[in-house]
C-alpha cells in the first residue's frame, strides 16, 4: 500500500459568516488519482482551496505528508509541494504560452523545465508565442496544468479540469491526467462529471452540503450509475 500524502480530518471552512465545509475527511495515497464528486455548490472547490491555504478561515487538520498545514499560508503551503489549477484557470490573457509557463515563482528546487513541460503538451509547443487570449478552452487548460507542473509538486489539485470543454478534447485531458498518473503524479481533482472521472481516477468521494457522503470505486460507478447521476444532479 502506497503511504498516505494528504490527510484532511474534520475539516472546516467558514467564507466570513458562511459555514461551509462541515467536517471533510479525505485520505490521499502517493501515486492515486481522487476526485471529489458532488452536487454545485457541495464545497468541492472550498475543499481544495482550504487545502492551498486559500479560505481566510478553516479548522481541523490537514496533514500533508509530515507537516500540519491548517495555519499555513498559501505561500508556504505551495512550498511543501502541492499545486493547484483554479476552475477558472488563471490564465495571462495577454501573455503568450511561453510566458504564462515562466512567470511562476520557483517556489522549490527539482522544477521542471519549460522544455520538459511542452514535452507533455504538444499542442503548447506549437502554441508557444500565442496569446493566452487567443487560445481555445482545451489549451487554456493545459497550459494550466502545465503551468502547476513546473514545480513538479508532490500533490496536484485540479478544480474541473474538463469544464465546458468538448467530448474530444475532455478526452484529450484524460489522456494527459492517465499520463501523469503514470509517471507517478498524485493528483485529487474536483468533477462533475463521474463517467470521465471512472476513466481517470482510482477512487471517488461524494460531497454533499460540506461534508463527504459517500465513498466510490470505478466499478461502484459503473454498477449504479443512475444512482449515481442522481445523487450528483447532473
Ligand atoms: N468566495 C465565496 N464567498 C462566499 N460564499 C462562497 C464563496 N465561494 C463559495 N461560496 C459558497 O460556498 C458553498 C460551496 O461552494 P463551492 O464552490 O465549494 O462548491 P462546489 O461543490 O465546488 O460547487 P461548484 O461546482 O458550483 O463550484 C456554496 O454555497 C457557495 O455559494
Amino acid at each position: 500500500m502506497h503511504e498516505t500524502l494528504l490527510e484532511t480530518r474534520n475539516l472546516q471552512a467558514w467564507y466570513g459568516q458562511s459555514h461551509v465545509l462541515h467536517g471533510v475527511d479525505i485520505t490521499v495515497r502517493s501515486g492515486e488519482v481522487v476526485t471529489l464528486l458532488g452536487r454545485n455548490g457541495a464545497g468541492k472547490s472550498t475543499t481544495l482551496k482550504s487545502i492551498m491555504g486559500m479560505v481566510p478561515k478553516r479548522s481541523g487538520s490537514i496533514r500533508f505528508e509530515e507537516s500540519e498545514t491548517i495555519d499555513l499560508a498559501s505561500h508556504r503551503i505551495a512550498r511543501l509541494g502541492i499545486a493547484y489549477c483554479p476552475e477558472d484557470r488563471g490564465i495571462y490573457a495577454t501573455l503568450n504560452v511561453e510566458e504564462n509557463l515562466q512567470l511562476p515563482p520557483v517556489t522549490r528546487p527539482g522544477g521542471m523545465s519549460v522544455e520538459a513541460t511542452l514535452d507533455l503538451f504538444p499542442n503548447l509547443r506549437e502554441r508557444l508565442k500565442s496569446p493566452g487570449m487567443k487560445l481555445s478552452g482545451g489549451e487554456q487548460q493545459m497550459l494550466a496544468i502545465g503551468r502547476a507542473l513546473m514545480s513538479r509538486p508532490r500533490l496536484l489539485l485540479l478544480d474541473e479540469p474538463t469544464e465546458g470543454l468538448a467530448p474530444v478534447v475532455v478526452q484529450q485531458i484524460g489522456g494527459i491526467i492517465r499520463r501523469l498518473k503514470s509517471e507517478g503524479f498524485t493528483i485529487l481533482m474536483v468533477e462533475q462529471n463521474a463517467r470521465f472521472a471512472a476513466t481517470v481516477a482510482d477512487r471517488h468521494y461524494v460531497m454533499e452540503r460540506g461534508r463527504i457522503v459517500d465513498a466510490l470505486n470505478n466499478a461502484d460507478i459503473e454498477q449504479n450509475f443512475d444512482r449515481v447521476v442522481a445523487l450528483l444532479g447532473v
